[in-house]
């Protein structure tokens, strides 16, 4: 099932468009990574699925049901775990860091909990609250002053409080802002951690490509408000994770041996005669095709495509193919 589908979603603020026509869809269990320069509109569409924002048209689909207010689709009765869930009952269904998590610098991060876990009407506020803190490893500093608490401690904090409904779905806009290398790999194996345990579906915006790429599912890249490209982490590694770089004495000849050899796999000859292959190729194989049809070859290497200049590149190119 689809933890969340987005459907021609477009938001304008005093007229101007910041969302258009913007179809999202995170399946259950995925760690979603939110890739799109300042600005995009990252935060507009994670505040207009979790209900913050009210949609200018189209509509979002929270685990088969549509959000009330989230356009005209019709709102299907609340099944219970598992079945479509609509409006109000989806949305207890998500946990939300997006932007500053609010606290209350005098309490101690108990306190801070205890706060939201009572004015949400959370059963058993206490025990709740000692068990956010523990999923996040804060169990032993909850007595202490949040005004004391470095960054990542606030932002960890932040998580327990978006956990303490016991969400299906986090939404977690830039949540390694700020934070130091140590503190970033704490967060990111937090974010996992949540994610395979308690099996929490989760969407992240980040510009920290390299922690993405170690930990999403899934990306979504968003340019100008439009969704330029959806696709799956094998997808995104086969095309930006390697390539083999071939040259040969017969450039023509290299070429439709190793096309015929392997049709699956993607194979163009650059102007000065490398041949280039990306995708699901087997270095070993091709070696061994080319030196059984005896090719002289004069290059034969590999190379690691930067993540970051894969997705600066969709994010300028801004071609439509989702
Ligand atoms: N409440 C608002 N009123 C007017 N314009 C807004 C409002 N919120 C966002 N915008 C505009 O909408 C556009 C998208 O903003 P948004 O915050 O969603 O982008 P973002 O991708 O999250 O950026 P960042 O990475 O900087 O957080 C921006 O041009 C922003 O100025």
């Amino acid at each position: 099932m689809n933890a969340i589908e987005t459907r021609g979603l477009s938001k304008a603020y005093g007229g101007r468009r910041v969302v258009s026509d913007f179809d999202m869809t995170v399946a259950a269990g995925d760690i979603y990574g939110f890739v799109g320069k300042n600005g995009a509109g990252k935060s507009t569409v994670m505040k207009m699925i979790c209900g913050v924002a009210a949609p200018s048209g189209g509509e979002v689909v929270l685990f088969g049901g549509a959000l009330e207010g989230s356009g005209a689709g019709s709102a299907p009765s609340d099944t219970g775990v598992g079945g479509p869930v609509a409006g109000s009952a989806a949305i207890r269904r998500i946990g939300v860091l997006i932007e500053e998590p609010g606290l209350l610098p005098n309490l101690s991060a108990y306190r801070n909990l205890m706060a939201k876990a009572l004015a949400w009407g959370i059963v058993d506020a206490p025990a709740r609250c000692e068990e956010v803190l523990r999923l996040v490893g804060l169990q032993g500093v909850g007595k202490r002053k949040v005004r004391g608490f470095s960054l990542g401690m606030k932002q960890r904090l932040g998580l327990a409080l978006a956990l303490l409904g016991n969400p299906d779905v986090l939404l977690l806009d830039e949540p390694f802002n700020g934070l130091d290398p140590e503190a970033t790999r704490a967060m990111r194996n937090l974010i996992v951690r949540l994610n395979q345990t308690l099996g929490i579906t989760v969407v992240v915006s980040s510009h920290v490509l390299d922690q993405l790429d170690r930990m999403a599912t899934r990306y979504g890249v968003i340019a100008d408000g439009r969704l330029v490209r959806q696709m799956s982490a094998e997808e995104m590694a086969a095309e930006c994770g390697r390539s083999l770089r071939v040259r040969t004495a017969d450039t023509a000849r290299a070429l439709a041996l190793l096309q015929e050899a392997f049709p699956t796999v993607a194979f163009r000859a650059e102007p000065d005669g490398t041949l280039v292959a990306t995708g699901a190729y087997d270095a070993e194989a091709v070696a061994r095709q080319l030196q059984e049809a005896g090719q002289v070859v004069l290059e034969f290497s590999q190379e690691q495509r930067d993540i970051e200049d894969y997705f600066v590149e969709l994010m300028e190119g801004g071609a439509t193919h989702v």
